[in-house]
């Protein structure tokens, strides 16, 4: 087997000229992360939008997913209001990250230069939409919404089928 590594270029433009390019931590990495461009406190419960200090232009076909970091997220209970934050081809604004801090208790203190998100760049396709009366079956179905169970157990789709048979 032969792995291959496929890459993309992507402009970018420092909007705060002493603020990092974002950076893959590691080779092979998905996602390349994003600092603040700000210092941010947020209460329990609070929601900013945090700025960048950057602006990209990507290929047609291609967009960029703000995605949370898990160990802010694991470490304060900082996530990403709309993750994954959607950035489309065209946008030539300044990338922001709406940070949401979940702890109940706890403020969240971060500084500018901190790692906030983690950006990945992937090719997108958009659809073509035909308008139809009637979908082609499917072995799903409808079904959906925890319609496969194993809901809290380890037991997964045998305890499903246990429940299935006895309601
Ligand atoms: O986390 C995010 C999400 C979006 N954007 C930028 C890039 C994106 O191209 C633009 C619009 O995003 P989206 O379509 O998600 O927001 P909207 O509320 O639908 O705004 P719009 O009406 O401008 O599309 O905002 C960010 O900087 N960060
Ligand atoms: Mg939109």
């Amino acid at each position: 087997m032969r792995w291959t590594v496929s890459k993309v270029d992507v402009l970018i433009k420092r909007l705060d000229p002493d603020l990092p390019l974002p950076r893959y931590a590691h080779v092979g990495d998905a996602g390349a992360d994003l600092v603040a461009a700000a210092d941010v406190e947020l209460a329990p419960g609070e929601r900013a939008v945090v700025p960048t200090g950057m602006a990209i232009a990507l290929p047609d076909g291609y967009a960029a997913f703000i995605h949370p970091r898990s160990g802010l997220g694991a470490r304060l209970g900082v996530t990403i209001v709309n993750a994954p934050g959607t950035v489309d081809a065209g946008y030539r604004g300044e990338i922001k990250v709406t940070l949401l801090n979940t702890d109940l208790r706890a403020t969240a203190v971060l500084r500018r230069g901190d790692r906030i998100a983690q950006m990945v760049v992937q090719r997108v396709e958009q659809a073509v939409f035909h308008e139809v009366t009637d979908l082609p079956g499917s072995a799903r179905g409808t079904g959906g919404f925890g319609s496969t169970g194993g809901f809290g157990t380890a037991s997964g789709f045998a305890d499903n089928e246990h429940r299935r048979e006895g309601a």
